[in-house]
């Protein structure tokens, strides 16, 4: 695979998800961090999305209920490089039957090098970063050249 040189922007598209029994600390880590969020585009899974906005009066655009699509949803902004950073605690201690949609979330997440959370002390680190609110240089996948070997095949 060939890299190029993409920068993610100052003002960020954030992805906030949760797993039903991490949404209460998801809840308390945006309180925590509100004053920082609101000046990015926050979008999330519908559940978690749903109770950011209602519970801090966050605008927060909601994709479908994770199990029911919303997982998938996020994974295909993060390949058309509409979502630049990922707040996904998932739940490490209950098996999921959507189990298939978060692990292709999640790898779709590293193959486009955004800035991955998985638990409130990696979040922490992210967004006290300066990079939080300023532009983020990142190598990520040369399209053109990727297309171009494959139609020579
Ligand atoms: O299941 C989820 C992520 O895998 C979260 O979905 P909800 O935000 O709809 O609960």
């Amino acid at each position: 695979m060939e890299y190029i040189a993409a920068a993610l922007p100052a003002k960020k598209t954030i992805a906030l998800i949760a797993h039903d029994n991490k949404k209460p600390d998801l809840l308390s880590w945006v309180a925590k961090h509100k004053a920082l969020l609101e000046h990015h585009h926050l979008c999330g899974t519908g559940t978690t999305g749903g109770k950011v906005a209602t519970a801090l009066g966050l605008q927060v655009k909601q994709f479908l209920s994770g199990p029911l699509g919303g997982d998938q949803q996020i994974g295909s902004k993060i390949a058309e490089g509409k979502i630049d950073c990922l707040i996904f605690f998932w739940d490490p201690f209950t098996q999921m039957p959507h189990d298939p949609d978060v692990k292709a979330l999640l790898r779709l997440a590293a193959v486009w090098n955004i800035p991955i959370a998985c638990n409130s002390a990696s979040a922490d680190l992210i967004i006290s970063s300066p990079l939080f609110n300023s532009p983020l240089e990142r190598m990520i996948p040369n399209y053109d050249s990727y297309k171009n070997k494959r139609e020579q095949l």
